[in-house]
């Protein structure tokens, strides 16, 4: 595993599609949770970002997403410094984000939640129509229960719920924080097949997760950040075999006793 280098070899090549280059993000003007932090996010792959509790790997999805504003560096889209950009230009770009926290409007019926992710194309029948046929086809749970409020689904229908409303967007780039988070493990096993099947589909990943071993299995290239810092970073095949992973781990069980 590479140690805070930048991304080299096979798995690192590629065209940059959305990245932070060198940001520095701070709470309340004067507490730096993100210093200095570069991530590339390379077209139709998975990357993942892992790291103990409190790293900033929200932050720097909050970051990406244009939600916190970078006090260094650039928030880089395609070329583009999305820099002072509110967060509904980054939807406009083709840029979709799935919170951690639940983010449904519970009392409004499945199809009804799907019809907000077509706002910005609300005019659109015919596309409407084809981004809910295709949610449906995804998740057929979602078609059979269209008429139903979303808090009766699930946590694990709702979280496909939610992943069917930011595709409705056909985004260029999907930001999943904590995907599979309190998800039963048939459904995690489901939603991390989903997101590997996304880059077929010509969909570039960025996942935040704290499953770092199905994080490194879903992920074509991983950065480990460690209080707010780029720590290490490798294609997967450095986290493949126990031994790195492991070593990884135990590296974050010390720290945190500490
Ligand atoms: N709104 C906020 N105001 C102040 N500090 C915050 C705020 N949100 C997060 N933090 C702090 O920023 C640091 C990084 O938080 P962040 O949620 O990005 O970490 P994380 O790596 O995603 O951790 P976890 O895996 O626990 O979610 C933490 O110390 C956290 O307490």
């Amino acid at each position: 595993m590479a140690n805070t280098t930048p991304a080299a070899g096979a798995a690192a090549s590629g065209e940059v599609i959305l990245g932070l280059e060198d940001v520095s993000v701070s709470y309340h003007g004067d507490i730096t949770i993100l210093d200095h932090v570069n991530i590339s996010a390379r077209k139709g792959m998975v990357t993942g970002i892992i790291g103990p509790n409190g790293a900033g790997k929200s932050t720097a999805l909050k970051t990406l997403y244009g939600f916190l504003k970078p006090t260094t560096g650039h928030i880089r889209y395609k070329g583009e410094s999305l820099n002072g950009k509110p967060p509904y230009t980054f939807i406009e770009r083709g840029i979709a984000f799935v919170p951690q926290n639940r983010s449904l409007f519970g009392d409004l019926s499945v199809q009804d939640n799907l019809l907000l992710g077509c706002w910005v194309f609300r005019n659109d029948a015919a596309r409407v129509r084809r981004v809910l046929e295709a949610a449906y086809a995804q998740f057929p749970i979602l078609g059979d229960k269209r008429h139903d409020p979303a808090s009766s689904l699930s946590g694990g229908q709702q979280r496909f719920l939610e992943l069917a409303r930011a595709l409705a967007l056909e985004p260029e780039v999907v930001l999943l924080d904590e995907p599979t988070a309190m998800i039963a493990p048939k459904l995690s096993r489901e939603i991390y097949d989903f997101i590997r099947a996304l880059p077929e589909k010509g969909i570039t990943v960025v996942l935040v997760d704290q499953n770092v071993r199905q994080c490194a299995a879903v992920s074509d290239y991983l950065y480990v950040l460690e209080l707010g810092r780029n720590k290490a970073e490798g294609g997967k095949e450095m986290f493949e075999g126990d031994s790195a992973l492991h070593k990884l781990i135990a590296e974050w069980l010390e720290y945190k006793i500490d």
